[in-house]
């Protein structure tokens, strides 16, 4: 067994994946897995060191080798378009490395709605065409809620592509049309054959791009994790 480990700016998550490539969600405790069966553990980290340092700790599992996984120029016959290629996010590269995986013929617009909402552009030759980075659903509402005296937000989210009718309303309603609005510029910009949805809103936003064709890949990033296991 090998733990894969997304270290997100929010959030972090972890996946078990066994050498035949089956994988299941765990909780990142110490309890919540067989650490004696784990023989490595493959990690990818937007976060700063400090919070991989802290999982460290928290999974004791010192004794395991870590591997931690870095954007780089090419791997797997996908080709990053950064001239710093390590200054890539690593999550973008990730599920870049994970859609080529599952579609390797075809070209993607890969969508990644984290903390941050990030679009990716892969040819069918697998060469990164670029991409986009703004702010996600919730990073936008708090930032119009932070930097304004009378905009307040509500726990509950009824998000809808119309006109707001209350201040929250027009907040949740506002940042959804600027993501779904993002995602429908970037494709007429230039369309692909596939969009592949992942991250925490990902979920959330399916419902407002029936347009398009895409598919909801939760496990996108692990995907690309994998390919890494005794490569
Ligand atoms: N249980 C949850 N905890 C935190 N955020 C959640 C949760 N469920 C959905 N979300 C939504 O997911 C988004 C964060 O996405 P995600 O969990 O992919 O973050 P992340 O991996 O830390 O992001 P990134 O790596 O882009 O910084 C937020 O906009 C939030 O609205
Ligand atoms: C944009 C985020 C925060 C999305 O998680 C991450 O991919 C990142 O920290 N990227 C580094 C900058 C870049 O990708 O150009
Ligand atoms: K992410």
């Amino acid at each position: 067994m090998y733990l894969l480990l997304d270290i997100g700016n929010s959030r972090s998550k972890g996946m078990l994946a066994s050498r035949t490539g089956q994988m299941t969600p765990v909780e990142l405790s110490a309890a919540s897995f067989d650490r004696t069966a784990i023989e490595a553990v493959y990690y990818a980290a937007v976060a700063g060191q400090d919070k991989v340092q802290a999982l460290k700790k928290q999974l004791q599992l010192h004794d395991k080798p870590w591997r931690q996984i870095e954007s780089e120029a090419a791997r797997f016959g996908v080709q990053n378009c950064y001239s710093q290629p390590h200054l890539l996010g690593v999550d973008r590269w990730l599920a870049m490395l994970g859609s080529h995986w599952l579609m390797p013929k075809q070209d993607l617009l890969v969508v990644d709605a984290g903390t941050a909402v990030t679009l990716d552009w892969l040819s069918t030759d697998a060469v990164h065409q670029g991409g986009w980075i703004l702010p996600g659903l919730k990073l936008q509402q708090q930032s119009v809620v932070q930097k304004t005296a009378k905009v307040f937000n509500a726990d509950t989210h009824q998000a809808r592509l119309q006109p707001g009718g209350d201040t929250v309303a027009c907040l949740q309603n506002g940042c959804l049309a600027a993501v779904v609005g993002a995602i429908s510029q970037a494709w007429q910009l230039q369309p692909m054959q596939q969009v592949l949805l992942t991250g925490g809103d990902a979920r959330l936003l399916l419902p407002y791009l029936k347009n398009y064709p895409v598919q909801l890949e939760p496990n996108l990033l692990f995907y690309g994790l994998s390919r890494f296991i005794d490569s």
